[in-house]
């Protein structure tokens, strides 16, 4: 315990400085402040007093196809008798799972609906089991505070929850806290084996600095490995939350999950707007939907909003009648109005991401009204081009992006060109992952057939004259920039790192191969070391998460912030095929790896660009001067070379299939380049 209260209070002292390194510190500064909020949090009771409780199906048993408006009649829930919280956790600790035990308990969705994780409703969720979207639903749910059942006839009150489930991995943090925003309290779930992980952490501090109550919630107890007191001492050292608080679960049983509503309305602080004051509306998030257009998500901050209002925004200054509202149970379920406190959706024939800003604020026309204080905007971590895989379908594409930047508002667009690949799209992402993803969306949703060019992060290069330039594509770089900068810039992360002790040896060289400095070494407990590390963004875009999990057999979490700039030695590296720069290819490394980096983007080049009738010379280039060079000999590939005999349709089908694959080839000059290496060069960079 002394360790646990030694890394305590010096994390006390890095809260002090308000700097954005305190929320990935290992606990907070103010013990009291936080401990109150912890049992109490102003929503009245601390520990619950587990309660049974009985919960009819009377608000909830619509289907989508019996809905009428106003079949939920919102009017029987003013503020006192609402819950806004969020589900927080680290990667797959299980909060989709546990959203849909609490849905199915509240009869909002039915048991064995037939799709597991069913708020996780993007195709690219359910193909790579991770959530990316926060999503809300609107449950009912009629408590007895007395702790006795419905059906022995005591009288029980009913309660309008709003659940957000939310992403856990460090791209999507920024959906995280836009969620924060229209809650009053979250369940900080906890995985009964791994225990605190990075992303807890950083989910905790993201709750904990919006002021909102937490509520841990150990799940999975029902795994073989599972050590809920072991978990519950870490919570207590990192984040001074009391064990007696901690609820046990199994999203996959169903066991202990009776006591989290119970705790979710003792706990939480009902939401605290003013239901006579002129509306206020915090817009959290839109999507496009082909025959409804724009519809937003809203959270009603003060005031009342029924369907026929006209409301303007405060950013656009737009006016809009409001065609359509509802709440999300969990699909839109139209109810005439919302009511302070209230969590819903609403439709107003807005046509596009420009008009729909999230953390706008909504407000009836006829009033004026202070803004909510909206969302911070996110940091965009890395950037790419993105362009048509076949040049001729741009205004496909500039469509695609249209819509879905609807429906993902944190990515950065704006247009550029390429020699190599045409007209695009130069576009910001929160990282890797959330490019992977937005990319797959665009093909999976709107069938739009991408090539995306190397992420770069954002350099800023000052020159001799002392104006700066802030570097998002690499191309827009002169090939040797070194006569005329004085000074490069690179972006750094304050990097979180959980690791089993027995790792740590490996982890602190490949931390420093990475040119990072140690921050923070501290233990969790006896088996587990907490790292904090600041290390250019640059190297861990690529491959950093990885390499870290196969060095630790998987065990190691992860997480990162944005922290400053700092001076580095940047180069730019050019590829040139047959003399010719392809610009789509350029990057920014550092110095002392540009020789490396070079060497394996050429090899890798040489494995997926097929022989051609030509030589192809491959060479990587820092100025003038050539770093690594290989060489393609001449010859078409002949796709029917395995094809012995006379199977015309055979052959037909390969030669449709290579005319197909040349669709994707870019060309440089004379040379086809195929959309794989584009994809492939993104792994070595
Ligand atoms: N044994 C056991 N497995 C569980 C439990 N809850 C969830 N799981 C499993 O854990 C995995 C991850 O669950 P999810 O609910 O997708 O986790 P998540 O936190 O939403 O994941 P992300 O959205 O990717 O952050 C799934 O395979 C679940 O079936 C539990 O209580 N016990």
């Amino acid at each position: 315990m002394g360790y646990y209260r030694r890394a305590s209070s010096h994390a006390l002292r890095s809260l002090k400085c308000p700097s954005l390194l305190s929320r990935l510190s290992p606990a907070p500064a103010n013990f009291d402040l936080l401990h109150r909020r912890l049992i109490g949090g102003g929503g009245g009771g601390g520990a619950f007093s587990s309660p049974s409780f009985g919960f009819s199906h009377g608000f909830c048993s619509h289907s989508r196809s019996n809905l009428k408006e106003s079949a939920v009649d919102l009017s029987q829930y003013p503020p006192e008798r609402i819950r806004n919280f969020s589900i927080i956790a680290h990667v797959d600790h299980g909060k989709s799972t546990l959203a849909d035990r609490l849905l199915e308990l509240t009869g909002t969705i039915k048991k064995g609906h037939g799709q597991p994780q069913y708020l996780d409703k993007l195709q690219v969720e359910r193909e790579r089991g991770i959530t990316v979207k926060a999503q809300t639903a609107t449950m009912f749910y009629n408590y007895n505070h007395d702790g006795l059942k419905a059906e022995e006839g005591h009288e029980t009150q009913a309660f309008l929850l709003n659940l957000v489930d939310t992403p856990g991995h460090v791209d999507f943090s920024y959906e995280v806290s836009r969620s924060l925003a229209a809650c009053q309290g979250v369940l900080l779930v906890v995985d009964a084996a791994q225990g605190v992980q990075a992303q807890t952490v950083a989910n905790f501090y993201l709750a904990f600095e919006s002021g909102l109550t937490i509520i841990p919630v150990i799940n999975k107890i029902d795994q073989p490995t599972a050590d809920p007191e072991r978990i519950k001492a870490q919570l207590m050292s990192m984040f001074d939350l009391d064990p007696s608080d901690a609820l046990l679960t199994s999203a996959k049983t169903g066991q202990g999950l009776e006591q989290v509503l119970p705790a979710v309305i003792q706990r939480i602080a009902p939401p605290p707007g003013k239901s006579n004051s002129p509306l206020r509306m915090l817009l959290l998030d839109s999507y496009y939907d082909e025959y409804k257009g724009v519809i937003c998500h809203v959270a009603v901050v003060d005031g009342t909003v029924r369907k026929g209002d006209k409301i303007s925004s405060a950013g656009t200054g737009h006016s809009y009648e409001i065609l359509d509202i509802g709440v999300m149970h969990p699909e839109l379920t139209p109810t005439g109005v919302l009511l302070t406190g209230q969590v819903g959706y609403i439709v107003s024939g807005m046509r596009s991401t420009k008009e729909a800003r999230i953390g706008d604020t909504l407000y009836h026309s006829r009033n004026t009204v202070e803004p909510l204080p909206g969302f911070k905007p996110a940091k965009h971590m890395v950037f790419s081009g993105l362009y048509p895989a076949d040049g001729s379908d741009f205004e496909v594409l500039n469509h695609a992006i249209e819509r879905l930047t609807c429906n993902d508002a944190s990515v950065s667009i704006s247009k550029e060109s390429s020699t190599a690949l045409g007209l695009g799209f130069r576009c910001g992402f929160l990282g890797l992952l959330h490019m992977d993803v937005f990319h797959q969306r665009l093909e999976q949703e709107y069938g739009a057939h991408v090539i995306s060019t190397v992420p770069t992060v954002p350099y800023i290069f000052e020159y001799s004259d002392g104006s700066k330039l802030e570097v998002q594509n690499p191309a827009l770089l002169p090939s040797n920039p070194k006569s005329r900068v004085t000074v490069c810039w690179e972006p750094t992360v304050i990097a979180t790192i959980i690791i089993p002790s027995e790792y740590v040896g490996s982890v602190i060289t490949l931390c420093s191969e990475r040119r990072g400095q140690q921050l923070e070494y501290s233990f969790i407990d006896s088996q587990r070391v907490f790292m904090k590390y600041r290390l250019p963004l640059r190297e861990i875009v690529v491959d950093f998460y990885n390499e870290l999990k196969s060095l630790t057999s998987g065990y190691a979490s992860f997480d990162y912030e944005d922290a400053d700039y700092q001076q580095s030695d940047l180069v730019k590296l050019d590829i040139l095929l047959n003399g010719q720069t392809v610009d789509a290819m350029a990057t920014i490394v550092h110095t002392l790896k540009a020789q490396r980096v070079g060497r394996e983007l050429v090899e890798k080049l040489k494995k997926f660009i097929d022989r051609q009738m030509f030589e192809i010379i491959i060479q990587a280039a820092i100025g003038s001067k050539v770093v690594a060079r290989e060489t393609i000999s001449a010859m078409r590939k002949n796709v029917l070379a395995k094809c012995y005999g006379g199977d015309v349709t055979r052959k037909r089908k390969l030669l449709e299939k290579q005319k197909e694959g040349k669709k994707r080839m870019k060309r440089v000059g004379s040379v086809d380049i195929p959309q794989e290496a584009f994809h492939e060069i993104l792994k070595v960079v």
